[in-house]
Parts: structure tokens; C-alpha cells; sequence
């Protein structure tokens, strides 16, 4: 039987445009206008994941992951390349995706999880347990802006793990918070995977989290796909690139 494929990358390309560094002074005496660079850090990645894979994303420091699972999860649009979901719902478990900082905790949940395409009825039904997951106390009727980054994390992992998307993206966020919220994290993480219906991605610099975890292995090297397959084979060789 044909498997179900439940995301499809096609030739993706995405590009950062930065202002050229000038001065501000001798653009206003001369009247010139800033330059724009434009810097390629997703390069013609394509892969199809069946549903219910767990892929393992390595790739050095600004080889393109992040950038690569915020497109998937639709934050910003590539340049070129089609992202098919095929229908499923997906979220981005990261750090650094936002909560708006002048509302709490959970309106923060409130709001996030509306933005995942759930309905206000649907996140209302499941806000007690991501309160209870998030075991911020107070804080979570306390602004967001008040959150230490490890309550952040908290908060936006319990978000994404108690309303379970079809595909969820982590970006690195098993390796934040206390010992305590990490191994709980990492436990409801083997959970939701464990639910063969779950497609996943995973963003980590720890190859003994992908080997636990994943099904196979993407790396990509200065935005371009390296190598894809075999967690054990591909874990190998990038362990041999990255000692060299
Ligand atoms: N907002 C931005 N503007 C301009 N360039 C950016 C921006 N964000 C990322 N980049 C550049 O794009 C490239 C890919 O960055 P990205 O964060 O996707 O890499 P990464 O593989 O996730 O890195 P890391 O392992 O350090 O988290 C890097 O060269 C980075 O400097």
C-alpha cells in the first residue's frame, strides 16, 4: 500500500534582503538611496515526509533550519518552491516565535491558538490543561513581558503540545527550561509522537535526541540539502564533517 505523504517540498527557495551597510550621512549629501543584499539561506530544498515520520534537521549555525520550518509553518512565504500540507494543521514549537507581550499568559493561549486555526471555543475547551502543563502559577495572568525566557518556552511548548496539531515543527526547544519542565516536555514529545498519525520535524543540535526520536535524518549545509536518509547513516556523516 501506498503511504499517505502528509508534506511536500518542492524546490524551495527563500531569501533574507538586508539593508547594505552605509552611511547615513553620506546618503543624505549625496542623495543616494540605501542598497538592498540579498541573501539566499534556503537553496532549492525539496523532500516529501509520509505521514507519521519524524524528521531530524541538523546542519551547522545558519545553515537555513529555522528559517526552513518558519516557512513551512507559513510565518513568511519563500521566494520560490511550493510547501503542500496536504490539509493538515501545522505549529511551530520555537523560542523565538512571538507572544504579544502586553497580554497574559493566557490570552496569550487564547490567541496563539486561534493563529493555529483552531477555533475560540476549541482552545477554551482545552485551556485548563495547558494552564496545568505550563505550571506558570501566577504568572499566567500576569503579562507576558513579565516571563523569564525559560516561562516563554513554557508556555508556547504547552500550547503547541495540548492542542496537537497533524504536523508539528520544533525548533530546538527541547534543550530550554528547568530539568524538570525539559524531561516532562520530552516525555509529552514521545507521547505526541508516539501517535502514528503525527508527522513531525525537528530542529536539533543533539544527535542523541534525533537518534531517540526520529525516523530520518535532513542536512542541510549553507541552505542547500546535503544529505537525506538513514538517521544512523546521516547522523555519521555529518558527525565525521563536523569533527574535521
Ligand atoms: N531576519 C534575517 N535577516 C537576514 N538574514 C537572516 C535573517 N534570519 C536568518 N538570516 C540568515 O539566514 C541564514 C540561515 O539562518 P537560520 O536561522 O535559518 O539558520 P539555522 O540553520 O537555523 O542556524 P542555527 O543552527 O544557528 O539556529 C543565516 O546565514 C542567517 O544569518
Amino acid at each position: 500500500m501506498e503511504q499517505e505523504i502528509a508534506l511536500d517540498v518542492k524546490d524551495l527557495r527563500i531569501t533574507y534582503k538586508c539593508l547594505k551597510s552605509f552611511s547615513i550621512k553620506q546618503s543624505l549629501l549625496k542623495f543616494k538611496k540605501a542598497k538592498t543584499e540579498v541573501y539566499e539561506a534556503v537553496r532549492g530544498v525539496t523532500f516529501s515526509l509520509p505521514k507519521g515520520e519524524i524528521l531530524g534537521i541538523v546542519g551547522k549555525n545558519g545553515s537555513g533550519k529555522s528559517t526552513m520550518l518558519r516557512a513551512i509553518a507559513g510565518i513568511f512565504s519563500p521566494d520560490s518552491g511550493i510547501i503542500d500540507l496536504h490539509g493538515n494543521s501545522v505549529s511551530l514549537l520555537s523560542i523565538g516565535v512571538g507572544f504579544q507581550k502586553k497580554l497574559t499568559g493566557r490570552e496569550n493561549i487564547l490567541l496563539s491558538g486561534m493563529l493555529l486555526g483552531f477555533s475560540e471555543e476549541q482552545v477554551r475547551g482545552k485551556m485548563d490543561e495547558i494552564v496545568e502543563f505550563a505550571n506558570l502559577g501566577k504568572f499566567i495572568d500576569m503579562p507576558v513581558k513579565t516571563y523569564s525566557s525559560g516561562m516563554h518556552s513554557k508556555l508556547a511548548f504547552s500550547i503547541t503540545a495540548i492542542l496537537e496539531a497533524d504536523i508539528i515543527l520544533i525548533d530546538e526547544v527541547l534543550s530550554v527550561g528547568d530539568a524538570r519542565f525539559k524531561k516532562k516536555s520530552y516525555n509529552k514529545m514521545k507521547e505526541l509522537i508516539s501517535n502514528k498519525d503525527r508527522t513531525v520535524l525537528i530542529v536539533s543540535h543533539s544527535a542523541q535526541t534525533l537518534k531517540e526520536l526520529c525516523t530520518s535524518i535532513l542536512w542541510l549545509h549553507d541552505g542547500e540539502m546535503k544529505m537525506l536518509g538513514d538517521t544512523d547513516e546521516v547522523l555519521a556523516a555529518y558527525d565525521d564533517f563536523m569533527s574535521k
